[in-house]
């Protein structure tokens, strides 16, 4: 511990870490998370589009007891998050409080989401996480009577936490820890839909875990230093023994191979698609962002798709493809895809690789930013990391600052300076969606060869052609048939070729 100044009464002044004192007399005053709106601005979600599966999604609620693989693997404890009453702790650095007071909303509104009812988010300020107990051990002892004054039965560390500053935690505070990524794993398997999304969660879920088996986790980290057997302190005194722990380390891995064979025997159907879409050079757009930026909403109200919206953070997990058409009539795609979170868990960006390497794809990306967030730089920055790593840096990228209805004039000059060639837009008003539609359309690539031909009148297929999938520079109906210069695919200019002018 570092901050050391002592006030008065000889409590720890600067160090009252675990801050937010009179924070903790009621239940949720911690404030709203933010990453979520507050109520008065959600009223109207109805209107964002047709939402076809807001009500199956309600209905569905996670049995205990029925999981299907695993079950008797006794640590599998993803399994058996039952998260209710929580209170929230990180660790910051001086000069990084507001950074860190941010985190922690946004973990408040993850719990949410997941389930859970926050009852007080505490942070500590220090340098680094104390490499035992993550707070220092001081701290862990205060949290400890907060956990009990308030009646949590969880504490959620704004962190990965390595698997021993868990249980070295756990045996301070005496109720259940867990990390950040474990809030974020959680989510995405209660909200995963399709087989894919099911099988890349789990994946990544097992990848976690998997270090993370009680006891487990130090043997290994012994075998791995050559000293097996050394000291022998705390070996096999938690948890299973160690034949029980190889065992279950033995079928998650088994599990693993197989989910891996599953989501690559999904690859062909996707590539095949996206193949096709390419043969036909259908341009593609993304829409990518933070989470609960308005994704969904701005591909409902630019087609009217009836994807779900909801005031939760990863609503959708499952990109769906949607036709679009231009104003020349040409025909595109727009993708809606997972949201992003900052400090998304590497295992979530590999499990999901396949999926985002869709926007890797995209002719162009619709970056969506919530104009309303607090900390929108951050936003549009934790995006652009994940777009790098999954090699889409080069896309034409335009920046759509949604939920333009919430903010002022003052917020939009800001947020301009963040993005100087960016459109403000509402999903929920429809402000700015014209000018975005044309701004998507003008981007979209030109088909690659240019052709000038004669195309008879008995061949009215091919004109109709070049409108759907080219575009039109101009046409005449002349003597011998319709006279058009056009941007066409190599396909359709192989079968306009006999009727091209020299
Ligand atoms: N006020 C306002 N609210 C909006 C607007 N667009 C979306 N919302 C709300 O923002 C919330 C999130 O919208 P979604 O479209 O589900 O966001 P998303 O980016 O798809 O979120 P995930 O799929 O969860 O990553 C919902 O409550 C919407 O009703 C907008 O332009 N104005
Ligand atoms: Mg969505």
């Amino acid at each position: 511990m570092t901050e050391t100044s002592h006030d008065a009464d000889g409590t720890d002044a600067v160090d009252r870490v675990l801050a937010h004192a009179e924070s903790r007399t009621t239940a949720l005053s911690f404030g709203a998370a933010q990453a979520l709106q507050d109520a008065a601005t959600t009223t109207g979600g109805d209107t964002d589009g047709e939402q076809w599966d807001r009500e199956e999604r309600a209905a569905l609620r996670r049995v205990p007891g029925l999981s299907t693989e695993l079950e008797d693997v006794t640590e599998v404890e993803y399994r058996q998050l039952r998260l209710e009453n929580v209170v929230l702790v990180g660790v910051h650095p001086q000069g990084a409080t507001e950074d860190a007071e941010n985190s922690l909303r946004e973990l408040a509104a993850l719990a949410e989401t997941a389930g859970a009812v926050v009852l007080d988010g505490v942070l500590q300020r220090r340098p680094h996480p104390d490499p035992a107990t993550y707070v220092g051990r001081g701290k862990a002892e205060e949290l400890k009577g907060i956990v009990a004054a308030v009646g949590a039965d969880t504490v959620i560390a704004d962190t990965e936490l390595a698997p021993s500053q868990r249980r070295a935690l756990e045996d301070v505070v005496k109720v259940k820890v867990i990390d950040r990524t474990t809030v974020i794993l959680d989510i995405f398997s209660q909200h995963a839909k399709s087989r894919e999304g099911k099988a890349q969660v789990e994946l990544a879920q097992l990848e976690y875990l998997l270090p993370r088996l009680r006891g487990w986790g130090d043997s290994m980290s012994r075998q791995a230093g050559g000293q097996v057997g050394a000291g022998g302190a705390g070996m096999g005194s938690r948890g299973p023994g160690e034949t029980k722990i190889e065992l279950d380390r033995r079928r998650i891995r088994t599990r693993m191979a197989m989910l891996r064979r599953q989501i690559r025997d999904f690859a062909p159907a996707r590539d095949a698609k996206r193949a096709e879409r390419k043969r036909n050079t259908i341009p593609s757009v993304a829409i990518a962002g933070y989470t609960n930026a308005g994704k969904s909403s701005l591909l409902n109200r630019l087609t009217s798709a009836g994807v779900l919206v909801e005031n939760a953070l990863f609503a959708t997990l499952d990109a769906t493809v949607r036709r679009a058409e231009a104003a020349d009539g040409r025909v595109y795609t727009l993708t809606d895809t997972v949201g992003f979170v900052r400090n998304l868990p590497h295992q979530l960006v590999e499990a999901f690789r396949s999926t985002l390497e869709e926007v890797a794809d995209a002719d162009i990306l619709l970056h969506v930013v919530d104009a309303s967030h607090p900390d929108p730089a951050a936003q549009l920055a934790t995006v652009r990391d994940v777009i790098g790593e999954v090699g889409a840096r080069d896309t034409t990228e335009i920046v759509v600052f949604n939920k333009a209805d919430l903010v002022d004039a003052d917020t939009r000059l800001v947020l301009r300076g963040l993005a100087p060639n960016s459109y403000f837009v509402s999903s929920r008003t429809g402000e700015g969606i014209e000018e975005l539609r044309a701004a998507v359309e003008a981007a979209l690539p030109l088909p690659a060869v240019e052709v000038h031909a004669l195309v008879p009148y008995d061949r009215g297929d091919l004109v109709s052609a070049a409108h759907e999938s080219g575009h039109i520079v101009s046409q005449a109906h002349e003597e011998g048939g319709t006279a058009l210069h056009a941007y066409v695919s190599e396909r359709l200019a192989a079968e306009l070729a006999p009727f091209l002018l020299a």
